[in-house]
C-alpha cells in the first residue's frame, strides 16, 4: 500500500481514483462503511481506491492544548485501510495552508490529483471554517467531473457510532463497548522502552510503551492481546497508569505476555485492550502487589478464555 501526500502527488497508475475522505480516526464501523463504499465503487468502475485522511487531526491543529484523544496512529490506519481494500492512503498534512483553503479550492485540489469520485459520510464538512458540506462537494465536484456521494451514518442498537462515543467508553473503563463499535479492540502501538528492570525481579517482566498521543483509557489492569508482528500474538495482562507503588510516578502501558520469554526492547508491538480487570492501587508491600498480579493474571486468562 502506497502512502501519498500533496508533496508526492498521485502517480499515474492511481489517477482516476475513487477517494474516501475523512479523519477516520479509529476506523470504526461508520468509517468502514465509507471506505467500504469507495472500495466497492472502485471495483465496479475498475478504478483505484485512495483513502484521504487529515493528519494531524484538524481538532489537534485548532486546539493544541487538548489532552491526547487519538484512537489510531497513522501506521495503524494505513494497515486498516489496506485491509479494507484501498490501494493507497493520501495524507493531507493539516497545516495553516490547508486550514485556510476554502471549499472551492479544496475541490480544485482533488481535481488536480486526478480524482474521479469522492465518498464521504453524510455529515462531512471541509474547507476553511468548515464552510463546505456534502451538498457543496457534490456541486463543486460536478464542475470538475468528480462524482461525489455520501454514505448514511451507521448505528448500532439505535445509537449512532462515533469516535467520541468510543472515547467515552474507553475513559469509563468499558473496552467491550469500544470493541463493538470499532469491530476490533482498541490497541496501542509503540516501541518497547527500557524501564527500571523491576518487573523481572517480581516475576512479571513487562514490555513498556509510552502512551504518546493516544487517548487515555481508564487507568488500571487489563486483559490484553499483544501483536509482535503480523503472525505472532500473545495473550497477557497489562497495567496502564502511573504505578502508584513506585517513585517517581510515570505514565506507561506495561504488558506482561503469557508464555513468552524473549527480548522485546526496540520492537514495535501493538497491545489490544480486551477487558478491564481493576483500577491501579498502592499496596503495603511488594509481596502484596505480586499476590495481586497473580490474581490479575489468572483473571486475564479466564477472561481471554485461555486453557
Ligand atoms: C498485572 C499487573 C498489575 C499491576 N498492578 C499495579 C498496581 O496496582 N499498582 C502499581 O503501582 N503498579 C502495578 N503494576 C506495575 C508494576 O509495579 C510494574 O510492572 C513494576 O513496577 C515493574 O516496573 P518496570 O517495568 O519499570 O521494571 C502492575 C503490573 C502488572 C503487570
Ligand atoms: N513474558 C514477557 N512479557 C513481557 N516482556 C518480557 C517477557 N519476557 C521477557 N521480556 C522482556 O523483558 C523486558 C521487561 O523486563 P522488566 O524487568 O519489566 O524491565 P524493564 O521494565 O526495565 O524493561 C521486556 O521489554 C522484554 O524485552
Amino acid at each position: 500500500m502506497e502512502r501519498l501526500s500533496l508533496k508526492t502527488g498521485v502517480p499515474d497508475r492511481l489517477r482516476g481514483a475513487i477517494i474516501a475522505l475523512g479523519n477516520f480516526d479509529g476506523f470504526h464501523l461508520g468509517h468502514q462503511a465509507v471506505v467500504g463504499r469507495a472500495v466497492a465503487r472502485g471495483h465496479h468502475e475498475r478504478r483505484p481506491v485512495i483513502v484521504g485522511t487529515f493528519f494531524p487531526h484538524p481538532v489537534r491543529f485548532f486546539k493544541p492544548d487538548l489532552p491526547p484523544f487519538r484512537l489510531t496512529s497513522l501506521d495503524q490506519r494505513e494497515r486498516l485501510f489496506a485491509h479494507a481494500g484501498a490501494d493507497a492512503m493520501l495524507v493531507f498534512d493539516f497545516d495553516a495552508d490547508l486550514a485556510a483553503t476554502d471549499a472551492e479550492d479544496f475541490v480544485g485540489l482533488l481535481a488536480k490529483l486526478g480524482v474521479a469520485g469522492v465518498v464521504t459520510g453524510e455529515d462531512f464538512s471541509f474547507g476553511r471554517g468548515r464552510g463546505g458540506n456534502a451538498e457543496l462537494l457534490r456541486e463543486l465536484g460536478a464542475s470538475h467531473d468528480i462524482v461525489a456521494e455520501t454514505v448514511p451514518a451507521v448505528t448500532l442498537e439505535n445509537e449512532l457510532i462515533s469516535s467520541s462515543r468510543i472515547r467515552e467508553a474507553l475513559k469509563a473503563g468499558d473496552p467491550g463497548t469500544a470493541t463493538r463499535l470499532l469491530s476490533r479492540p482498541f490497541a496501542i502501538e509503540g516501541v518497547v522502552q527500557h524501564g527500571d528492570a523491576r518487573g523481572r525481579e517480581l516475576g512479571y517482566p513487562t514490555a513498556n510503551l509510552p502512551m504518546e498521543q493516544y487517548l487515555r483509557p481508564a487507568y488500571g489492569i487489563y486483559a490484553v492481546r499483544v501483536w509482535l508482528d503480523d503472525e505472532h500474538q500473545y495473550a497477557g495482562v497489562a497495567n496502564l497508569g502511573t504505578r502508584p507503588m513506585f517513585d517517581p510516578p510515570q505514565e506507561l502501558l506495561e504488558a506482561h505476555l503469557f508464555d513468552f520469554d524473549g527480548d522485546l526492547y526496540g520492537c514495535k508491538i501493538e497491545v489490544a485492550l480486551h477487558h478491564f480487570i481493576r483500577g491501579e492501587e498502592k499496596f503495603d508491600s511488594l509481596e502484596a502487589l505480586v499476590t495481586q498480579m497473580d490474581h490479575d493474571s489468572a483473571e486475564a486468562r479466564r477472561l481471554l478464555a485461555l486453557p
